[in-house]
């Protein structure tokens, strides 16, 4: 590792294990079961062997299933959690964001708890009192700020910890899914807050199910499987090997892949969804190989015309197979500033599917795609009709070669 870029975080051979007693009796018979050498739990293994370093400044994305292991990796790098064996060391102020719940008296109130939480975190009185009004103001929870935490909804209390979590000057920033229950809102702010706090150099460690957001956030990402660290490199690849394992699991249904889902009503409206073909006719039946277009109207319908946008389109086959999906920031385009209204086209010069029936999905983002404003689903359904000029699903551009040899 180069002195240009020290180590924040180095896991070294990281081991958890938890025993599963099956009656809570059988917790008692272990006790007293040390010399029978008998055991009454079944050992869970959530941690196996885990070794990684995370240099300082980095985002690092943590993907895995459910069980995988991602929590209590968290919990043994903030110090809540002790490894059975393996060490950590963490260098610089961490701030943690666990499980939902954690650091917060339920007794007391969300003004008390800001200082309780900001004093475990290494804030002095005075230096909370001089961040207090910016912290409230983050959380945006009103008069609940006076009640005690037990009364908050979920949302709540993860709008008052992420604010109080941000606004401690982290050196490291350790979130565990606590975006997944804010609102729209809230959510976007929260990315908005630790991409700045990435640009700030601050250490970034991010569990989220949502493999786009993990991409947008993250440099790299590391991948636990049933406690094991699977990969652990570009956070492009390790999300991609990660689906690609999901979508190779019998029945499991992974979550949304752009962004989170809109809010019920909708800050941005989408109008005259259309395939076109190259002499702009509408289409329902496009040949394999023709060029043909895709395009929408958007119309912002909140006062903040300004906010820019990305745009997307998604390709889908009846039997639900997911062809192709892109956006505007993946293709190299600059997030679209002050646009109230406007139309997206997205040209396809030579149509690549085979027959089939298929239909698209199209989605106007927020500037960092993670966030859906408003979508359309399953609209302008088309069928494709090949000719016959190959099977499959795709026409793949191809050159033959066949060598005439003289028999032997
Ligand atoms: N307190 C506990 N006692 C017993 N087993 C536990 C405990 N906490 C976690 N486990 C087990 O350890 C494994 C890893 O759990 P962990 O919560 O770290 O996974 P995760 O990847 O964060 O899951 P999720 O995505 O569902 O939050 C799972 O098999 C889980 O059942």
């Amino acid at each position: 590792m180069s002195s240009e870029h020290p180590v924040a975080i180095r896991a070294t051979q990281l081991s958890k294990t938890y025993r599963v007693f099956k009656h809570p009796l059988d917790r008692l018979r272990q006790l007293f079961s040390q010399l029978q050498k008998r055991t009454y739990y079944t050992p869970a293994h959530a941690l196996d062997g885990v070794s990684f370093e995370v240099e300082r400044g980095e985002a690092v994305g943590i993907v895995g299933r459910n069980g995988s292991g991602k929590s209590t990796l968290l919990q043994v790098i903030c110090g809540t959690l002790r490894p059975n064996s393996g060490a950590v060391s963490v260098i610089g102020r961490v701030s943690p964001l666990l499980e939902l719940g954690s650091g917060f008296n339920p007794e007391f109130t969300g003004r008390e708890n800001v200082y309780l939480s900001a004093a475990v975190l290494g804030l002095s009185r005075r230096e909370t009192d001089m961040r207090f009004e910016e912290i409230t103001q983050f959380a945006s929870i009103g008069e609940y700020l006076e009640r005690p935490v037990k009364t908050y909804s979920s949302g709540m209390f993860a709008r008052l910890a992420f604010s109080v979590a941000v606004h401690v000057d982290p050196d490291i920033l350790v979130v565990d899914e606590a975006l997944s229950v804010g609102d729209l809102g809230f959510q976007q702010k929260c990315i908005k807050r630790m991409l700045a706090l990435r640009k700030q150099g601050v250490t970034l460690l991010f569990v989220s199910h949502d493999p786009y957001q993990v991409k947008a956030v993250c440099q790299r990402a590391l991948y636990l499987r049933a406690g094991r660290l699977v990969n652990f490199g570009e956070a492009g690849s390790v999300v991609d090997a990660y689906l690609a394992d999901l979508h190779s699991g019998a029945g499991f249904k992974c979550g949304s892949e752009e962004g989170v889902a809109p809010e019920e009503r909708p800050t941005v409206k989408i109008s005259t969804i259309r395939l076109l073909d190259a002499a702009g006719e509408p289409l329902q039946c496009v040949r394999t190989g023709d060029s043909i277009r895709l395009s929408f109207s958007f119309e912002r319908l909140c006062e903040d015309l300004h906010e820019p946008l990305s745009f997307v389109f998604n390709l889908y086959r009846a039997d639900g197979l997911y062809v192709c999906g892109a956006t505007t920031l993946m293709d190299g385009h600059k997030p679209f500033a002050r646009m109230p209204a406007g139309r997206v086209t997205i040209r396809f010069p030579s149509f690549p599917l085979l027959a089939g029936r298929y239909h698209w999905r199209v989605a106007v983002n927020d500037e960092y795609g993670l966030s859906v404003l408003t979508k359309a689903e399953g609209v302008c359904p088309f069928v494709v009709e090949d000719g016959f000029k190959a099977v499959g699903a795709f026409d793949l551009p191809r050159q033959w070669q066949v060598e005439h040899w003289a028999s032997m």
